[in-house]
């Protein structure tokens, strides 16, 4: 597996990247490693800063699906990932993933506001953009903006916002949708700042680690969340009703519930179910276990604590 490697002049400022092959970290063991969706200057990136501090080596990966591959092989100590915000909804590919891979815990969560910045390498007048390029999520968070101030450029989605930085050096009248991180690290020139519909629009990112790393964690533990998915077993009324009451009967607070379909029939549902709670406390393991023997397909993701803003 590769990762990105950056240089930098001697006044810190960022030249170039390659990929390189990760065996050039292994040898160092004494930072844990954390993998996200990069290059350098995305909003994962921010996240894993914002959750590890100066704690863990930062790897950044081509896509979401290496960040899985990576701490499933345990090439990486974490990963960083987005799952849901708050105008677009949920991040599909990591739904996905949550669902389809095995040896994967959710051991944390970590939310990031997001503004958005319009960026180019050249100093264009809004209405001269022809290629806007950034991720699906951050041009839709800015659709607004870009229905009303811009010309009807081309959409190009791309892997990553800070993807989409690259790929403009070599595009004319170009413009990509990033964050403020971002403008430095490619010295990019700012078009226009906090372009995103919302004011309040915030991503929740999952920190997620090989199911191995953990032993479990004695006693119970307060403002813990816990993270399950569960399908049905029969299609018929009241299914969903009866899996919701064995939350209620045991006084247990939902903070999330989304669906998603199976992929394996039209109209059957997966759900991804959020709740307060720590996975090993005596009324959630009777929820979980009436739950589990409603269920097709029962997985839970994980117990961390809620996100708290560090000062
Ligand atoms: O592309 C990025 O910067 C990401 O980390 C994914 C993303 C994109 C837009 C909002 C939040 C996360």
């Amino acid at each position: 597996m590769k990762f990105f490697s950056y240089s930098y002049n001697s006044e810190n400022i960022f030249v170039n990247f390659e990929f390189k092959e990760l065996d050039v970290l292994k040898e160092d063991q004494t930072f844990k490693k954390c993998g996200y969706l990069g290059p350098k200057g995305t909003y994962s990136e921010i996240a894993a800063m914002k959750y590890f501090g100066e704690n863990v080596f930062l790897i950044p990966l081509q896509s979401i699906s290496d960040v899985f591959e990576m701490v499933q092989s345990k090439e990486v100590d974490f990963g960083v990932v987005p799952i849901e915000n708050s105008v677009e909804g949920s991040v599909n590919i990591t739904m996905d993933l949550l669902f389809e891979k095995t040896d994967i815990q959710v051991v944390g969560e970590c939310i990031v506001p997001i503004k958005h910045f319009l960026l180019s390498y050249e100093n264009l007048d809004l209405t001269e953009i022809k290629k806007l390029f950034s991720h699906q999520q951050a041009i839709g968070q800015c659709s607004k903006f870009i229905k009303n101030r811009l010309n009807n450029p081309e959409i190009i989605f791309t892997a990553s916002t800070a993807n989409a930085c690259e790929i403009i050096k070599d595009v004319q009248k170009s413009a990509a949708i990033g964050s403020e991180n971002i403008v430095n690290i490619y010295n990019l020139k700012v078009l226009a700042k906090d372009i995103q519909d919302s004011k309040s629009n915030s991503t929740r990112f999952f920190v997620i680690a090989n199911s191995e790393r953990f032993t479990k964690i004695e006693g119970t533990e307060k403002n813990y969340k816990t993270s399950i998915i569960c399908s049905p077993k029969h299609n018929k009324p009241g299914v969903l009703y009866n899996m919701l009451k064995t939350f209620k009967e045991k006084n247990i607070n939902l903070t999330r519930i989304e669906s998603r379909p199976t992929k394996k029939q039209l109209g059957e549902y997966s759900f991804y179910i959020d709740f307060e709670g720590y996975k090993e406390d005596k009324d959630i393991i009777t929820a979980l276990v009436k739950l589990e023997k409603m269920s097709s397909f029962f997985k839970i993701l994980g117990s961390y604590p809620k996100w708290k803003e560090r000062e």
